[in-house]
């Protein structure tokens, strides 16, 4: 089963990208979503080149936002795909099924149509405004969360959904009784000055009812 906590890079140039990373999973992450916008191809495989043995070192999933190419060329494990980036079908058949495909959502029926098509987990969101991502879908708040993750479970319909957009440590318990899976978070990590704290505090709540 995949953790319940993704980190989604940032940083304007390789050299932030990859110090954000390592700084990430120093402090705890195992899954880290690589996340490069308006670069060059050049750049983007630069980085995802540092990145990949990075992942390795401390055992964490490293995946790709948007570039399938680049997922294939480096061997990463999987890529995140959003709803005006490859249809997740053409992406299950160009990575096969080795690959870990996630797919965003806004919507229940745009989880219904990933998971028809093969996906692996849902990116669901936003959960509330966020200046890290630009044209945001529409927010879903608590309610919206709740009133999806209700009807995937009257519908028979499993897969790990995690919540975006915006998460901070307080919001992580009541997004978790709507019955999602996990969250993915870029900004509280990358701007954290306690990050090993963070991440632990993160994890405690995200794995509070989990019985070992
Ligand atoms: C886990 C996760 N969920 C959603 C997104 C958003 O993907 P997308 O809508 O394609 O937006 P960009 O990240 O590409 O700007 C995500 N990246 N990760
Ligand atoms: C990539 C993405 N997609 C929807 S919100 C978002 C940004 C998540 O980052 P943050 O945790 O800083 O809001
Ligand atoms: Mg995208």
């Amino acid at each position: 089963m995949y953790s319940k906590l993704q980190y989604i890079s940032q940083g304007e140039t390789t050299e932030k990208q990859l110090y954000n990373i390592h700084q990430a999973l120093d402090a705890g992450c195992n899954w880290v979503q690589m996340r490069f916008k308006n670069q060059t191809q050049k750049d983007a495989f630069t980085l995802a080149e540092a990145v990949k043995p990075l992942c390795e070192k401390y055992i964490a999933n490293f995946i790709v936002n948007d570039d399938l190419h680049l997922t294939k060329e480096i061997d990463a494990d999987g890529v995140h795909l959003g709803l005006t980036d490859t249809k997740i079908e053409e992406a299950r058949a160009f990575l096969g099924t080795s690959k870990v495909i996630g797919g965003t959502a806004n919507t229940f029926e745009d989880i219904e149509n990933h998971v028809k098509n093969g996906c692996d987990y849902i990116g669901l969101g936003p959960f509330r405004f966020t200046a890290t991502k630009k044209k945001l879908s529409p927010i879903l708040g608590l309610s919206g969360y709740f009133d999806i993750l209700q009807k995937l479970k009257k519908n028979k319909i499993e897969i790990p959904v995690y919540a975006i957009g915006g998460i901070t440590l307080r919001d992580v318990s009541p997004l978790m009784e709507t019955g999602i899976h996990g969250i993915a978070v870029s900004g509280i990590i990358t701007e954290s000055e306690e990050k090993e704290n963070l991440i632990q505090q993160l994890n405690e709540k995200l794995y509070a009812n989990i019985i070992v």
